[in-house]
């Protein structure tokens, strides 16, 4: 399974996520081909020293270097895991080709049924404001409501951004991302993935 990790500038989180990801993977003896990209990434920069520092802690020696998300790396991916729902809509708005396997990590080992019927329901709703948008029409009011009153539901899946903080901030981070890795192998060596 290709799995691909997304954030902003691929320097801080979805590095982390990458190499311990692959790291977990490698330690079950699964079969997983991790990568990571960025929304508004550069090519060939190194990683942060922090996020470096985090990965060498954990024993990951992984060369990883920043790349923007294209075309062929949606393409590439089984599963994309975005780590935060910004993310994810600029995933999908911007690679309508990643609908059906865009989520945000958080969301992806998320079981409480309504919280994910809630998630479907709202992404449906904003492809359909995306579609009407592009034939400049709007959604009706009464669909509005319903995207407010879904956003006010859903719980905010964000993982935080490190970005210019301290080390005690990206072991943080990197500590979230661990819970939602731990589920997502749980989630993915009991078959439930995909
Ligand atoms: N703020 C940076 C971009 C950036 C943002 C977040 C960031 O962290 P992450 O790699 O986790 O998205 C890295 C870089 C800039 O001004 O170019």
């Amino acid at each position: 399974m290709r799995i691909l990790f997304v954030c902003t500038g691929n320097t801080c989180r979805s590095p982390m996520a990458e190499g311990l990801l692959r790291q977990m993977a490698e330690q079950e003896q699964m079969q997983l081909d991790v990568r990571s990209a960025g929304v508004a990434a550069a090519e060939g920069i190194q990683i942060s020293y922090h996020a470096e520092g985090v990965l060498r802690d954990h024993h990951i020696k992984d060369q990883i270097t920043s790349s923007p998300i294209r075309m062929d790396t949606v393409e590439w991916a089984d599963l994309i895991l975005t780590l935060t729902e910004g993310h994810k809509r600029q995933v999908l708005q911007h690679f309508p080709n990643g609908a059906g396997k865009t989520y945000t990590l958080k969301e992806y080992v998320e079981d409480d049924i309504q919280v994910l019927q809630d998630i479907a329901e709202l992404d449906s709703l904003l492809a359909s404001k995306a579609l009407q948008n592009s034939l400049g029409q709007s959604l009706t009011p009464s669909e509005g409501e319903r995207m407010i009153e879904l956003r006010q539901r859903i719980p905010v899946y964000d993982i935080s951004d490190p970005y210019g903080g301290s080390r005690e901030e990206y072991d943080r981070t990197a500590a979230e991302i661990r819970t939602a890795l731990d589920k997502l192998m749980d989630k993915l060596k009991n078959g439930r993935g995909m």
